[in-house]
């Protein structure tokens, strides 16, 4: 079994237990009642220079433990203060220590749009994200079958929330935008490896069409590699490790949001 196998396998039993609890129309009566999503695709994609998706993560099973953030939210409202276009909560429990509780939590502190990073493979999922408040959702190629991406991706703009569907290479970038993506993310962290290859997204870039939003995920280390990224075209940047371990996150975050948007990047994005 790949790690990926081995993840999604975990995130299915663990979908079933929430489900035994809490019923499919428990959760759409939630969603009934929660704040109505907030549009992404234009505050990613604009002229004010790459943005930054911030993340709150514990841990991860290519580097363990990461940061025990007993207090996501005061996490959240760093970003929040730092500049950050939206907030990412991993809640997946097993290998990232994440939780609905800590996107509850968040959610409750702050005002930007934010990203559940899950293993979402069901219907179910995607409504847990919307009952929970949650704007963008990430749907991940690699584990899904190209006719339950293509109806994850309707069911999530379905219900006003905006896909962020994650690619690894070329083809998984074109069957994002198949499936009807109009925010994709280029990880470039390999699957089977585990290994960060920053030269991934200019690669899988090309493949986009204009009107897509390009995030540039996984290794973003400090201002240098926001300018490297803003310079072969992303519109954001998704960073976790740094800024979880960082001392001062929203110091953190600021830098990378003062990067992403110097004047001198105008002229050379493509
Ligand atoms: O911590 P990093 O290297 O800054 O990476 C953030 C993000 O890209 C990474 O957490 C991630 C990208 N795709 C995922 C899918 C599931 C879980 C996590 C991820």
């Amino acid at each position: 079994m790949t790690v990926l196998e081995d993840i999604v396998a975990g995130v299915r039993e663990d979908v079933a237990a929430r489900q035994e609890r809490v019923t499919l129309e428990d959760l759409k009566e939630r969603a009934g009642r929660a704040h109505p999503a907030i549009s992404c695709l234009g505050r990613l994609k604009n002229d004010d220079g790459v943005q930054v998706i911030a993340e709150i993560k514990r841990a991860s099973p290519s580097k363990g433990p990461l940061a025990p953030i007993p207090d996501p939210a005061a996490l959240g409202e760093a970003y929040e203060s730092g500049g950050a276009c939206a907030v990412s909560v991993l809640t997946e429990e097993r290998r990232f220590l994440g939780s609905l509780a800590d996107f509850d939590q968040v959610r409750a502190r702050i005002d930007i749009p934010m990203l559940r990073k899950d293993f979402v493979v069901t219907p179910y999922q995607v409504w847990e994200a919307r009952a929970h408040g949650a704007d963008l959702v990430l749907l991940i190629v690699a584990a899904l079958e190209q006719s339950v991406l293509t109806s994850l991706v309707e069911r999530v703009h379905s219900l006003g929330m905006t896909a962020l569907v994650e690619a690894h290479d070329q083809g998984e970038a074109q069957r994002a935008v198949d499936a009807g993506a109009h925010i994709v993310g280029i990880n470039a962290r390999n699957l089977h490896t585990l290994q960060v290859d920053r030269r991934t997204f200019e690669e899988v870039v090309r493949v986009l069409p204009e009107h897509v939003a390009k995030i540039a995920e996984s290794g973003v280390r400090d201002a240098r590699d926001v300018r490297d990224y803003a310079r072969s075209g992303a519109d954001a940047v998704l960073v976790g490790e740094s800024l979880v371990r960082s001392a001062d996150p929203r110091a953190a975050v600021a830098e990378l949001v003062a990067a992403g948007s110097h004047p001198s990047l105008r002229s050379t994005r493509p």
